[in-house]
Parts: structure tokens; sequence; C-alpha cells
């Protein structure tokens, strides 16, 4: 089976595109580069199932042959993205996302869609289950990508509903680990970053917003769940787990002192809420655990062991050998 994969050189993208040539699936990526990194692919040029195709999915897509399932994950997640770019965002969402759906339609695949807990906005009732209809700003600094996830789910039902295309829609609640940026602007790499190289960790607000955090490992093993699932209605793929966003700062700061044996920790330091950021975030997973079968498992003690191991790693590699970091990529396999 050929499986095409967007956003295949990002993050969450890097751990799905391992989990399906483990199993054996050939994997087609495109990516253009503008959050995802070379390096997160190319380890896989290796393997001969494996395909890089550099492109942005906002135009004219590439002939790809027969693929019969596609993971369309291609777009930028971190707030600050939202704030620099957010037309691009806009036309990733609708544009790319219809170009994807085009090519569904074409070679009969069925496309799961990474969709997000901002479709939610900043949430009124707590924990939000897939029947809440959000409070979301359309016009607010977030909004290209609240509202760009939103056209995107109405979009999937339009297409199965005029041309009978197969979709899959995960509302992907917040997720952290390896391979993501070290300065990507998220919470948990912001955090990591400021503790390794020694800076005040900065929390929005009074840190009592509150998330829950899911590990990558656990969240591309819930979206290949849903993808081969009969489940075509919206699924939350998230952990339940919930936590004030202060002491998550503590967590992480206690880790990376930890590891790089420092006898303090670093200091936390409280700048105003951002615009529209929701004070409170939690799953309800009940549909996922019931359809699915699915729960996530790595508890974020471990997680957060596990993602500081991988940036302090990174950081020797790169000190050592001084090697680009995300630089270009040749189009075709790499
Ligand atoms: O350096 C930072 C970064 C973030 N934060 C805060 O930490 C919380 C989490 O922030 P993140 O940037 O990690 O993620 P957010 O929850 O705001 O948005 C994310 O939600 C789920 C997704 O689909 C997206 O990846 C993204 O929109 C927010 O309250 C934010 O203000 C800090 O306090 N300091």
């Amino acid at each position: 089976m050929t499986v095409l994969v967007t956003g295949g050189a990002g993050f969450l993208g890097h751990h799905l595109v391992k989990l399906l040539l483990e199993e054996g699936k050939e994997v087609v990526v495109f990516d253009n580069l503008w959050t995802g990194s070379a390096k997160n692919v190319r380890h896989f040029e290796q393997h001969l199932g494996f395909t890089f195709v550099h492109c942005d999915i906002r135009e004219r897509l590439p002939d790809v042959g027969h693929v019969e399932q596609i993971y369309h994950l291609a777009c930028p997640a971190s707030p600050d993205r939202f704030e620099e770019s957010p037309v691009e965002i806009l036309e990733t969402c609708f544009q790319g996302t219809k170009n994807i759906f085009d090519l569904g339609v074409k070679c009969g695949a069925r496309v799961l869609i990474a969709s997000t807990s901002e479709t939610y906005g900043d949430p009124l009732t707590s924990p939000q289950s897939e029947q809440y209809r959000g409070n979301v700003n359309c016009f607010g600094p977030r909004s290209c990508y609240d509202e760009g996830k939103r056209i995107a789910e109405s979009l999937a039902y339009a297409y199965h509903h005029k041309h009978g295309l197969q979709v899959r829609v995960a509302r992907i609640f917040n997720a952290y680990g390896p391979h993501m940026q070290l300065h990507d602007g998220r919470a948990v790499p912001n955090f990591i970053s400021s503790a390794m190289e020694g800076h005040s960790i900065v929390v929005y607000g009074d840190g009592n917003s509150t998330r829950c955090f899911q590990y990558a490992l656990d969240c591309v093993e819930g979206l290949h769940r849903l993808m081969n699932s009969d489940h075509d209605l919206p699924v939350n793929i998230g952990s339940d787990v919930e936590m004030p966003i202060g002491l998550i700062a503590d967590m992480v700061a206690r880790v990376v002192a930890e590891k790089m044996g420092h006898a303090d920790c670093v200091d936390v330091t409280f700048l105003p809420q951002r615009e529209d950021d929701p004070t409170q975030r939690q799953p309800d997973i009940g549909l996922a655990k019931r359809v699915l079968g699915w729960a996530p498992k790595i508890e974020l003690e471990e997680g957060l062991d596990r993602t500081v191991n991988w940036f302090l790693a990174e950081k020797v590699v790169a000190s050592g050998s001084r090697r680009a970091v995300g630089g270009a990529i040749t189009p075709g396999r790499l």
C-alpha cells in the first residue's frame, strides 16, 4: 500500500512516517520545509519504500501515481507562526486542503486531516467533546489557524457528500516530543530551549491556564487507528490529564537542570496573557476510547524525560559537527 503524508518532514509527520515505514508501507512525503526540517526525514533516505517530494500543497501538485491513503498534516502549528503568516496559513488550510482532496478523489484514496483542538477556540465548557461547537474569534490573531482548520473540516464533509471522498478528521490536542524545532515557539520546546540556554522561562498569563500534553508517539498511534477505522466523524486525539502551564514550566526546568547537572532551576518570568490564548483546554476522549480503542499511554514525566534527552543529544551533535540544521533538500528521492 502507498501512503502519502503531507507535512511528513514536520514533527508529527516524522513520527507518523516512521510508524508507516516500520509497518511496511510505501510512503511518499510532500513538504515544502516551511516549518518542517530536512533533518526529520534524512534518516529515511536509505529506505527503498520512501520518497520525498519538495512541493507546496497550495500549488499544482506533482504526479505521484496511485496512493491508497493520505494523511494531510501540512500546516504550521505554532501560534508564533499564526501571527507571522496568517494569509499563507489560510491558503494552506483551504487551497492546500482542496488540492489534497482533489488528489484523494482522483486516486480513490481515504484522506485523514489533522484538525485541532483550536476548532473549540477559548472553550466555555470543559472537557470539550466533539459535539461542542466552540468559541472562536473569527478575526483575532489565531483566527487564521482556528478558522482555517474549521473550513478544512467543512471542506472534508463537502467533498464526502459531493464526491463520495472517504474522510477521517482528527482533532489533535497539544502534542510534544522529539523532532520539534528547538525554537518552534510552542510551550514545551520553548521551555526546554530556555532552560538549556540558561534563560528565564517565559510564561504568558499567571501560569494557571491549562493544557493536556500528549506524547508524539501516542498521537500518531491515534491518527493511524482513526485512518484504519470505520468512524468518519471528527474524533479528539489528546491526553486528558489537565495541568496548569506554570506547573509544566517548573517540571521542564527541573528535568533540564537535573540532566545538565545544574544545582538550581532557571527562573520563570510572567508576561501578559496573549490575545485569545485559551485559558483552559481538556479533551473528552471517550469517543476515541470507544471507537478506536485508543488512549494515550506515555505519562508526562516519561515523555518530558525522553524529549529533553533528545534535545540535549541534538545540542551535542550540533555543537560537535556544526552541521546545518534544517538545510535545503533536493527534490525527489532523498
Ligand atoms: O513560551 C511560551 C509558549 C507558550 N506558553 C503558553 O503555553 C500554553 C500552550 O501554548 P502552545 O503554544 O504550546 O500551544 P497552544 O495550546 O497555544 O496552541 C496549540 O494548540 C494545539 C494545536 O493544534 C496547535 O499546535 C497550537 O495551536 C499557552 O497558554 C501559551 O500562552 C507560554 O506560557 N510560554
